[in-house]
């Protein structure tokens, strides 16, 4: 029997060696030219290809670029914001990435469920389309050289998906700005169809949301007119199963539908994809595209492949219009498993990188097949070939179970809250991470090379430690923190340190931009082995008599940017990270840590894509950050950070995560998050961020004081100001040192003005109540066990 087809949908973009980081970053620094840059870029990218049509795939998606491929789509279509207009070629593409004088950068968002972001279209009233579509027509010719025209397929943004991921600035419907799109990508079409491209791969993620649902119209419109250019379209919606769009979906008219079969790894609900064709059949005269292989797991196929693909030939599906590729794009793995050296050789062939993943859609497509059609669509037959594929290949849950007092911490914040430190209105403080400078860097490369001893590496780390400390106490700072120097990352550190779970040497996917993640593989049960974080803490601590916080990432944030393991739910996994966490904050406790703070940015990216799945996610997320905090004494206060704003709909979630202290990422939305934690009454102290991280402009303290006032003004807390904390929006890691301490400066600046605006007699009276208090020593606490730890500002020194 002839072999299935088999196809990619995209590709790792950043290069075996992270070429494309380099060079943009060379570039940047004005230390390579446009020529170099473009040539490290289509040299990656004919690699790329050469190793995808070498491994033996038919159908291979022209991936490739500098930045984000949304950004491409906006630069291409040439939708560009007023205030980068007059710029062109790279200068504008990085200005919108990055910001320019004058020009604030574009939003970045999170792309769907994964670590990966994009940059946010923005539609202004009055927007225009100005397309220039040399870029791709360029891109897709030196893909047809470097592996023949009948292979090289074009891949773009569909217009639904770029609608509905943009700012609508103009507040128009969805379908008009989809038809404002449309003649431009009708053009585009034509011209790829001269140039004798077997399809154009037409990328619609969006239609993975439940939103979707209300998209037929849309849909239907937008394909009608695409579909009238001529050209095979490859319908590709990745990420999820497509749900109740289904039956409509299938009906568009393209040539190829492209399906996720896999969704999330570790779900504990399986995705639909096969029950759905189960039960509505698959239109015959049409290819279905079957991503069976793993695009999101470094995990190699199981099993589940295979079966997937004889499932679809038992309900009928022509062998002859089925293609085997992956469930999303590869880009979300790391190129090549061969790069490792120190991955144990019993796990090594149970991995697969991007580079593995094409041998297996090879492997797959090549497997025999059972007899077409033994189970018609919508028969008993048929949902029991659904069931048994699910029974042998769902990610089971083990049962793990944790207790009430587990999910409860002993008091309630009511009373609790007088037992923790007691600060001075609007206290200051970080959110962890202080500049990654290239010294950093170099030390933890010296150390690895072997250059460096372990002993001497500490020694060093120690010292900015110091260094950070001793800045923050001179700049006043309330509640400080000691940087994190040692952390090349604050989920791979972790990973590296906890039972079950292995790291990578050369495992780079692309996060955003040049910036890029190692994400540790859990490759079995995780437990603690001994404390991670309390060596540089007490390091900190011992140097000042300020509290310095305990620094955690939590445990789902771990799980969200790791790669998970595909035979436990991820709820299971959630949980042993949570009861090894747990150790962890005892350990600082019992270090003399005073404020624990267990950072979970990554909670709001894992909400299922489904909105019907969301409670079910945010009970067992919000009850595994429960259970790494609830073993914290009543006196000791627990901080948790979120960034990526936008919590107005899980509001209820961060309520129940009963955090005392919670600091967010505010400064680029308007204070909406601000509002909504008012609206929703939300009662316990709150530290919206001050300022932009991502931005190297110093915030001046005028602006900083508006900020302030902002916050007061929405009523939160019920007015109650003083439990207002002061803080960047993020950790500062990717920033340097120029900006950090001036930034820093003015926010402690602001935050002792406001205090004395607001707060005025009151606030000085306190502090001075408060030097009197036993312990007190020259305005700041002792930090002897049993006594909190408290600054006291200037005026009452
Ligand atoms: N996992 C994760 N996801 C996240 C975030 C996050 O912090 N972590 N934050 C949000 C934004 N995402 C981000 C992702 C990456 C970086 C980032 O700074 N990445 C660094 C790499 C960090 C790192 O591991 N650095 C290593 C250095 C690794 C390295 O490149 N070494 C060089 C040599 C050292 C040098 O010359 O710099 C080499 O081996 O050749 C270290 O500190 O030791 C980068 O790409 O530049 C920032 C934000 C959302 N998702
Ligand atoms: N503590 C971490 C830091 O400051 C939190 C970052 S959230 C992406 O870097
Ligand atoms: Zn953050």
């Amino acid at each position: 029997m002839a072999p299935l087809a088999t196809s990619t949908i995209g590709y790792p973009r950043i290069g075996g060696n992270r070429e494309i980081k380099g060079v943009i970053e060379r570039y940047w620094k004005k230390q390579a030219s446009q020529e170099e840059l473009l040539s490290v870029a289509n040299e990656v990218q004919a690699q790329a290809w050469k190793d995808q049509a070498g491994a033996g795939v038919n159908l291979v998606a022209a991936d490739g670029t500098l930045y984000d491929q949304m950004l491409d789509t906006i630069y291409m279509l040439g939708i560009i914001p007023k205030r980068f207009q007059g710029k062109a070629g790279l200068d504008l593409l990085f200005s919108m990435a990055r910001g320019a004088e004058g020009a604030t950068a574009l939003d970045m968002s999170k792309f769907m469920d994964t670590n990966y972001h994009y940059e946010v279209p923005e539609l202004e009233p009055g927007w225009t389309c100005k397309p220039d579509f040399s870029h791709i027509l360029d891109k897709v010719l030196r893909c047809q050289a470097t592996i023949g025209k009948e292979k090289a397929v074009p891949m773009i943004m569909g217009p639904v998906s770029f609608v509905c991921l943009a700012k609508s600035l103009d507040g128009q419907p969805v379908a008009q700005s989809v038809a404002k799109l449309l003649p431009a990508y009708r053009e585009l079409l034509k011209q790829l169809q001269g140039m004798g491209v077997p399809e154009v791969q037409v990328h619609e993620p969006y239609l993975a949301t439940t939103q979707a649902e209300a998209l037929q119209k849309e849909c239907s419109q937008a394909f009608q007119e695409l579909a009238a250019e001529g050209v095979p379209l490859n319908l590709v919606v990745a990420y999820d199963d497509v749900g109740e769009t289904y039956p409509w979906l299938v009906q568009l008219p393209v040539a190829v539908v492209s399906l996720d079969f896999l969704g999330v790894p570790g779900a504990a609900i399986p995705n639909r994809t096969l029950e759905l064709i189960a039960h509505h059949g698959f239109p015959a005269g049409k290819v279905l595209g079957a991503g069976v292989i793993d695009g999101r797991s470094v995990w190699a196929d199981s099993g589940v492949a295979p079966a997937l693909i004889s499932a679809l030939v038992s309900l009928g599906v022509a062998p002859g219009s089925i293609r085997v590729q992956s469930s999303v794009s590869l880009q979300h793995l790391p190129i090549d498993l061969n790069k490792e050296t120190k991955i144990p050789a019993d796990l090594r062939p149970r991995l697969a990188f991007a580079q593995q993943k094409l041998g297996e859609i090879i492997r797959v497509a090549q497997a025999p097949l059972p007899a077409q059609g033994t189970a018609a669509a919508g028969t008993p037959a048929a949902a029991q070939l659904v069931q048994s594929v699910r029974e042998q290949h769902c990610a089971k849950d083990t049962g793990l179970s944790v207790n009430v007092d587990q999910l409860n911490r002993s008091e309630p914040y009511t009373q609790r809250r007088a037992k923790q430190i007691q600060l001075r209105p609007f206290p200051t403080t970080s959110i962890g991470s202080f500049p990654q400078t290239p010294e950093i860097r170099r030390l933890r490369l010296q150390n690895k090379k072997g250059l460096l001893s372990d002993a001497d590496y500490a020694k060093m780390i120690a010292g900015h430690i110091g260094f950070a400390i001793g800045l923050q106490e001179a700049m006043d700072i309330d509640v400080l923190v000691h940087g994190e120097p040692e952390r090349t990352d604050m989920v791979e550190y972790f990973g590296q340190e906890l039972n079950g779970m292995i790291f990578t040497e050369a495992g780079w996917v692309q996060s955003y931009g040049s910036r890029y993640v190692r994400p540790p593989i859990i490759c079995g049960d995780v437990s603690f082995v001994k404390p991670i974080t309390v060596d540089e803490f007490a390091i900190a601590q011992s140097m000042t008599s300020r509290p310095v916080k305990g620094m955690l990432t939590g445990p789902v944030t771990i799980l969200n940017w790791s790669f998970p393991r595909v035979d436990i739910t991820r709820k299971s996994q959630a949980f042993q990270l949570a009861l090894a966490l747990r150790q962890e904050v005892s350990s600082l406790e019992n270090a003399g840590c005073r404020v624990v703070q267990v950072d979970e940015p990554a909670l709001r990216e894992g909400l299922p894509l489904k909105a019907n799945r969301w409670d079910g996610y945010l009970s067992w997320a919000v009850d595994a950050f429960r259970v790494t905090c609830t073993t914290a004494k009543p006196e000791t206060q627990v901080v948790t950070h979120l960034c990526y704003s936008d919590f107005q709909d899980i509001m209820g979630a961060i309520d129940r995560m009963d955090a005392d202290v919670l600091t967010i990422e505010n400064s680029r939305s308007d204070d909406e998050m601000v509002r909504a934690l008012a609206n929703a009454k939300y009662g316990r102290d709150v530290g919206p961020g001050v300022y932009d991280v991502h931005s190297p402009v110093v915030p001046t303290v005028a602006f900083i004081k508006d900020k302030i006032r902002s916050f007061v003004s929405t009523g939160i807390l019920g007015g109650d100001t003083k439990l207002i904390w002061v803080n960047p929006d993020c950790g500062l890691k990717t920033r340097g040192w120029a900006e950090t301490i001036p930034s820093l400066r003015n926010m402690v600046q602001a935050a002792r003005e406001m205090r004395e605006e607001l707060h005025g007699k009151d606030a000085v009276a306190e502090c001075k109540a408060m030097a009197a208090k036993p312990g007190v020593v020259g305005g700041v606490r002792a930090t002897s066990p049993g006594r909190v730890c408290q600054p006291v500002c200037s005026c009452c020194l």
